[in-house]
């Protein structure tokens, strides 16, 4: 059918391929919840690690290499001074002594940077500075500070042995070695490492491009006057952005979009472009006005869930678009929006950068207090760990349960995990939590 005039009587109408459906969800319990567990692996057996991109050092940081890297250059490249000093034979210096130093002519300089003018004779010694290759020949160095730091002459107050001060070639890395595989993910220290082989690009997983949009009409951006008294400040597209960033990933905040599903429907169609991962918050519970699960199935294949956890139950997931772009729809309280990015988001976004472990190491913490749980549902309570007098790590609750209180989740470093058959952990006892603040 042409883009613009009008239809002719005669064309055929046109009608939309159905969209894939997803693949087969996971079982659900008597009480037709699905697990944690089980859901946070559905998702991520339905994304793949996004396709690798060549990237300058400074913008691989934190991002996953796609290739083995073996150096074409030792490290270090040729014998040098660790030391400023004097380059000697170690055997001139053997018996010198603070009460019979040992006379040498000094008989040339060498700085970083520059080489030898001539191997050095028995008998002589030549200045060297820290990282100057060393002269043929010379097989120590002495360290100004057991000299009189002579010019012309030097005197030695103390032997060098045969290799002293001395940084030999390919000590650190050798030529041919596989000093980085693909896999590894690219800290500050791999970046030096890369650098110092003479690296400056790298195959890498690039970042996800994740769009975060935050629904519901009752929603103001921050900044502006809230124009009644029943409006709210839009607090999680912020802190879904914020978490997205954190774990690695290129966000755009759309901000917000109301109760209107053709404005959700417009918004969404104009981001699949330039989104790896769709994140709304909103909308996925069983609210007249819950749009993002009314709307979200006309445009992709969907599944909406309800997880055992709390926060956090009811849980939104899609393919979505031409591109079946992935997107997570997380529940619209904020604590249960975070929660839902640490049990689902996070490990996505990570699957998608190729960093693996997908999920949080578990850290063993006494609880310096009973924390009871959601009978039934995996509880994810906020807590602060601290270390206590025994030099253990020990959590406290840092507030109530309820999925609203932004104000205690402010306040916490960690969830604590309570598991779903566990009613409540008596003080003392030892519960696992997740440590939020160490990007592992
Ligand atoms: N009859 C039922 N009602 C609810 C159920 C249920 O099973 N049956 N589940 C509850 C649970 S659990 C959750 S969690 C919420 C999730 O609801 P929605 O995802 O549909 O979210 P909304 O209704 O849009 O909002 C819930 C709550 O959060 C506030 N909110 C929403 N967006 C933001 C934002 N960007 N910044 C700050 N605060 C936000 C919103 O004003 C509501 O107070 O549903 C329960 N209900
Ligand atoms: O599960 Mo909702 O996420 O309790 O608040």
């Amino acid at each position: 059918m042409p883009l613009f005039g009008r239809k002719r009587k005669d064309e055929p109408e046109f009608v939309a391929e159905p969209p894939a459906p997803l693949a087969e969800p996971p079982q659900v319990d008597e009480n037709g919840l699905r697990s944690m567990a089980d859901h946070r692996d559905y998702l991520l057996s339905q994304v793949e690690e996004l396709p690798p991109f060549g990237q300058q050092l400074l913008d691989a940081v934190g991002l996953s290499l796609c290739e083995d890297i073996v150096t074409t250059i030792s490290l270090p490249g040729f014998d040098n001074s660790a030391m400023d000093g004097y380059a000697v034979m170690a055997e001139d210096v053997a018996a010198a002594s603070e009460d019979r130093p040992v006379t040498l002519p000094v008989v040339g300089e060498v700085a970083a940077g520059q080489a030898a003018q001539h191997p050095l004779s028995p008998g002589t010694a030549m200045k060297i500075m820290t990282g100057a290759p060393l002269p043929e020949q010379a097989d120590a160095v002495v360290p100004y500070e057991n000299t009189d730091r002579g010019a012309d002459d030097v005197r030695v107050f103390e032997p060098s042995d045969r290799g002293r001060h001395i940084r030999r070639t390919g000590e650190d890395v050798s030529a041919g070695e596989l000093v980085l595989a693909a896999g590894d993910r690219l800290d500050a220290r791999r970046i030096g490492l890369l650098a110092a082989i003479g690296k400056d690009k790298v195959l890498v997983r690039p970042r996800p491009r994740v769009v975060v949009l935050a629904t519901g009409s009752e929603l103001v951006d921050p900044g502006l006057d809230l124009p009644s008294e029943q409006h709210i400040y839009d607090s999680n597209s912020f802190l879904l952005a914020a978490a997205a960033k954190a774990a690695g990933a290129q966000v755009f905040r759309v901000g917000l979009v109301g109760d209107d599903p053709d404005q959700v429907r417009q918004v969404i169609s104009d981001q699949l472009i330039r989104a790896d991962l769709l994140l709304t918050s909103g909308g996925v519970s069983q609210g007249d006005h819950d749009v993002v699960k009314q709307v979200m199935p006309e445009l992709g294949s969907c599944d909406f869930a309800a997880v055992a956890m709390q926060p956090g139950k009811p849980q939104g997931f899609g393919l979505i678009g031409d591109d079946r772009t992935p997107m997570i729809m997380v529940p619209g309280n904020p604590v249960s929006a975070f929660v839902s990015f640490e049990t689902f988001v996070r490990p996505v976004i990570r699957k998608l950068m190729g960093v693996t472990p997908y999920t949080r190491p578990v850290l063993r913490c006494r609880a310096a207090k009973a924390i009871h749980g959601s009978f039934g549902r995996m509880n994810f309570a906020r807590g602060v760990v601290s270390v206590d007098a025994d030099g253990g790590y020990q959590v406290e609750l840092a507030g109530g349960h309820g999925s609203h209180l932004i104000g205690d989740l402010s306040r916490a470093n960690a969830l604590v995990i309570i598991p779903r058959e566990v009613e409540e952990i008596p003080a003392g006892h030892e519960v696992d939590v997740w440590l939020l603040d160490d990007d592992q």
